[in-house]
């Protein structure tokens, strides 16, 4: 066949992509040629052979924030303490430099990140380095740099050994033009930050490295995380976190959103588990790579409603940043979920009632230990 016609073939192939009703990659991954940084052609990218047997040989970057200590405890469970090693560029307190493997990688190091997926035969690298939307609009060269820069280093990285890839999207992928109540998983994408910016941007390269090399890319669009035992690291829905925390110890809270700001929201544990189910479910159920995952959607004033029926002196003040409620603002309401209900089996177990309540004891369990000690 002359080159020119098969080349026109598995281009229109790729192009066509899902809407053909494919599940596996159109392109075959070395057809049209090789990783973004010049691998040579013969190179075997899915070379790291990973039976399902064998546990996955796991690296999360960007870990020392919200997420990344939980995710790593969680996975230890299933994958073995030694089998997850987190890294950051931070120094780690010492209960988590204990608990399990940790190295320094910088994100935007792609030689020293190289390194550390060669090193120690990483086969699924957990993606969480970023800066969050309210930090990044503080500093939008750093959050450009860390969140899209950082990102084509693992991508290519991931693609160059073959690992399986999990990059966390948001709510903030969305912007004031998108639907709001509920968001589908496609749709007008215009958000206004730098950090929503980076996240549709991320979301499209991994498909397109999915489609054009064949790297195992999975998405994941989270709502506000809710964590009992960590600092979220500078989001606009850190209120649903720090309430807690405020009315244990002072039985009062002041929010920096509106009272009826309403956002999707999810605690912790249903956060960790959907994201190794996503990756643990096999190929053949992803009709998409990036999905909606939701849990609940609430506004402050309802979330301090279901505070006082356990703190009955609780009490909520209003001291609206313009930033994070200009940003909430064109954020979605209500996020719908229903293919990754529909495709993996998505469900969650936190509602309102059940989150306050194992919040209010995390917290009330801590400052009775700090009472005592
Ligand atoms: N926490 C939440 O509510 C949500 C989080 N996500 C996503 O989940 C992921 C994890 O989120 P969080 O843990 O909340 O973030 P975080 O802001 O708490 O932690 C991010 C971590 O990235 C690290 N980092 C910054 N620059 C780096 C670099 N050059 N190299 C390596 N690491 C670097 C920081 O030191 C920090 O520990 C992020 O990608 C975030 O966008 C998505 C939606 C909601
Ligand atoms: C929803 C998120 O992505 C994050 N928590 C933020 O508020 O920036």
């Amino acid at each position: 066949m002359p080159v020119v016609r098969m080349l026109r073939e598995v281009a229109g192939r790729m192009l066509r992509g899902p809407a053909c009703g494919c599940r596996t990659p159109a392109l075959p991954c070395r057809f049209l040629g090789t990783s973004p940084r010049q691998i040579p052609a013969d190179a075997n990218f899915h070379s790291t052979s990973f039976s399902e047997a064998d546990p996955p040989r796991v690296l999360i970057t960007g870990g020392l924030g919200q997420l990344g200590v939980g995710l790593a405890s969680f996975l230890r469970k299933r994958f073995g303490k030694d089998n997850v090693i987190l890294s950051d560029i931070r120094k780690p307190p010492e209960h988590v430099f204990l608990s399990g493997p940790f190295i320094y990688s910088d994100i935007l190091d792609y030689k020293n990140l190289r390194e550390t997926v060669v090193n120690n035969r990483v086969t699924w690298l957990f993606h969480y380095s970023a800066l969050l939307s309210a930090v990044g609009e503080a500093n939008v060269s750093l959050a450009r740099a860390v969140n899209i820069t950082g990102l084509h280093n693992v991508l290519d990285v991931a693609a160059e050994h073959g690992l399986r890839l999990f990059v966390p999207s948001t709510i903030g992928a969305f912007g004031p033009t998108s639907p709001r109540n509920p968001a589908p998983d496609l749709c007008i994408q215009r958000p206004r930050t730098i950090y929503g910016v980076s996240k549709v941007h991320a979301e499209l390269m991994g498909e397109y490295y999915y489609y054009r090399y064949g790297l195992d890319f999975r998405c994941l669009r989270y709502p506000g995380i809710i964590s009992a035992d960590s600092q979220p690291g500078g989001g606009t829905t850190d209120y649903a976190v720090q309430i807690f925390h405020s009315a244990v110890k002072n039985g009062r809270f002041e929010c920096n959103l509106e009272p009826g700001t309403r956002l999707p929201m999810m605690y912790i544990d249903d956060c960790l588990r959907a994201t190794l189910e996503v990756m643990e479910a096999p190929a053949e159920s992803l009709s998409m790579r990036t999905y909606n995952i939701n849990a609940m959607s609430f506004t402050p004033a309802e979330l301090a409603q279901e505070v006082l029926k356990h703190i009955p002196e609780f009490q909520i003040t209003y001291n609206v940043d313009s930033v994070r409620q200009a940003i909430a603002d064109s954020w979605p309401m209500n996020f719908d979920d229903s293919n990754a209900r529909k495709d993996w089996g998505w469900k969650h177990d936190f509602d309102l009632p059940e989150l306050v309540t194992t919040m209010l004891n995390f917290h009330g369990s801590e400052s009775r230990i700090a009472q005592a000690n």
